[in-house]
């Protein structure tokens, strides 16, 4: 039985007053101990949110890494540093990352090794652009992206692994997959990791992501294969978060 995972991708938004009431409202909010919540704020919060959180169940996550442990490289913030301000997750090919800051299919693996090997749980994320879903080349893009990481890895490594597939067309769109689309991309996703490892396609989480909302979580997350959910607009309104923490309980 998979454990359904509810995790909020603020982006570059938010404040520490946000995550302030973020913090209280998910304490006394009475989450079911069913889901695990994780809240993925912007770097610069990441310190304070680890003191906040400690102690809590809700665990917390960045939203990338870079993938070598130290050295010359302004701006970037390796797994070891996430680690000490009390990161467990984080965010890996997010499609903002991959067509906004260029990172490929191989910058994609080595941060995915990179956060493996500091013991973070690294939730690589995958999907299509509209164009290539209307060229019909869903199955070749998605499971491509998960391929390239995943043969790459040992069994143990991938096991490690969290799966978000966000339709690139439905991210920051409003326009959200129907439940029965993002099924049928969740049971290729599974079915070709069942044909690497049966055990693998039994455990893996796989997430939605792209517009979930308080009012559309509970379709999705009634398909058998949606394991959880990315949330990235909805996870800066603490009441809305909370709505599909409870959804997926
Ligand atoms: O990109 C996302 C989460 O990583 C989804 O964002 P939205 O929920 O705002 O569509």
């Amino acid at each position: 039985m998979r454990k359904p995972l509810i995790a909020g991708n603020w982006k570059m938004n938010g404040s520490l007053a946000l995550l302030e009431t973020m913090s209280q409202t998910l304490s006394s909010a009475r989450i079911s101990s069913s889901v695990d919540v994780t809240i993925i704020p912007p770097f610069t919060l990441l310190m304070s949110a680890g003191k906040m959180l400690e102690g809590s169940d809700v665990e917390l996550g960045a939203q990338t890494l870079h993938p070598e442990a130290s050295g010359a490289y302004t701006g970037e913030v390796s797994a070891s540093l996430l680690s000490e301000c009390g990161v467990s997750h984080v965010l890996v090919g997010h499609s903002e990352r991959r067509t906004l800051f260029n990172e490929d299919d191989q910058a994609v693996l080595v941060r995915v090794k990179a956060a493996l090997d500091a013991g973070l749980i690294p939730i690589l994320c995958v999907g299509e652009t509209l164009e290539e879903r209307e060229a019909d080349q869903v199955e070749t893009v998605v499971l491509g992206q998960v391929r390239t990481v995943m043969d790459a890895l040992s069994q143990e490594q991938c096991s490690r692994l969290v799966i978000a597939y966000e339709p690139v067309w439905a991210i920051g769109t409003g326009r959200t997959a129907t439940p029965e689309q993002a099924q049928q991309v969740h049971a290729m996703i599974r079915s070709w990791l069942s044909g690497k490892d049966p055990a693998l396609g039994e455990g893996m989480r796989l997430l939605y992501g792209g517009s979930m909302k308080a009012d559309n979580a509970a379709d999705l997350l009634s398909q058998p294969d949606i394991d959880g959910g990315l949330i990235g607009g909805a996870s800066l309104k603490p009441d809305d978060f909370i709505a599909i923490c409870h959804a997926a309980g």
